[in-house]
């Protein structure tokens, strides 16, 4: 049995994305993006207990997916609820007595590297956890309430990915305690604890497939990793 699992959050509706199949399903160089992403995980510790959270009211075409794609590589379903706070806590429930590390990780985030994967378990194992990011290119400005905007140097801020990986035993206090439920990502439950988040480099090309013109550069990014191989 491993002592790693990865909760791969996949219960949202993708209003963003729009269309008439949510943006976990589609295709991204003939292959779901769920099924990239799952890949991915796998590839790094095949015994990496692999957690899909989904709309309860998808598994069944889910199930007809992988059976239409020859899709064989083991994982487990669990509801995902009204917001990722809900889904992931959800993720959380279902781990194993025996889990020590789970990784978080947006299900549209299809592209992260085996590296990253690999390096956030050996730091979380170390530190309670590893939080995925990168740094800016561009400038940016902080806008306020009154129309004004105001310059901020960009060396102090990161922009977050996932996965988001943790102590198994403290991100479950975290999210069980946890009354507020709008935070965005895992690292901010956790810190919310008084703990202090460790961060590590995330890759550029992991990029949260989120409206149409992202699925565009996922082609993009799926025909260069072939091309590289
Ligand atoms: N109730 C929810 C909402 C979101 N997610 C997941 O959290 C990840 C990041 O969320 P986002 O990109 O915002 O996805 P959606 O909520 O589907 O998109 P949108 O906000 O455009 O509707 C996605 O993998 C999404 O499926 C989830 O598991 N459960
Ligand atoms: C978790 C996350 O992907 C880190 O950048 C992000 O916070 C998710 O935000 P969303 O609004 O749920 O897409």
């Amino acid at each position: 049995m491993t002592n790693k699992a990865a909760i791969l959050v996949a219960g949202g509706r993708g209003t963003r994305m729009g269309g008439p199949v949510a943006k976990q399903y589609l295709p991204v160089a003939g292959k779901p993006v769920l099924m990239r992403t799952l890949s991915v995980f796998y590839q790094v510790d095949p015994s990496i207990d692999l957690i899909l959270v989904l709309p309860e009211n998808d598994f069944s075409y889910w199930e007809e997916l992988c059976a239409e794609y020859k899709f064989s590589i083991p994982h487990r379903l669990v509801a995902g609820g009204n917001s990722r706070f809900q889904s992931v806590r959800n993720g959380l429930n279902s781990l194993n007595f025996e889990t020590k590390l789970v990784a978080v990780h947006d299900g549209v985030r299809p592209f992260v590297s085996q590296a990253v994967i690999e390096e956030s378990f050996e730091v979380a194992d170390l530190n309670g956890s590893a939080i995925a990011v990168i740094s800016l290119k561009d400038s940016i400005r902080k806008l306020t309430d009154d129309g004004k905007s105001f310059y901020e140097e960009r060396q102090y801020f990161r922009l977050v990915q996932t996965p988001q990986t943790f102590q198994v035993e403290k991100i479950k206090k975290a999210f069980a305690v946890t009354e507020l439920q709008q935070f965005t990502d895992d690292a901010t439950v956790y810190e919310n604890q008084g703990w202090q988040v460790t961060l590590i480099s995330g890759n550029a090309d992991n990029i949260k497939i989120t409206t149409p013109e992202d699925m565009d550069y996922a082609e993009y990014i799926a025909a260069k990793q072939m091309s590289d191989r």
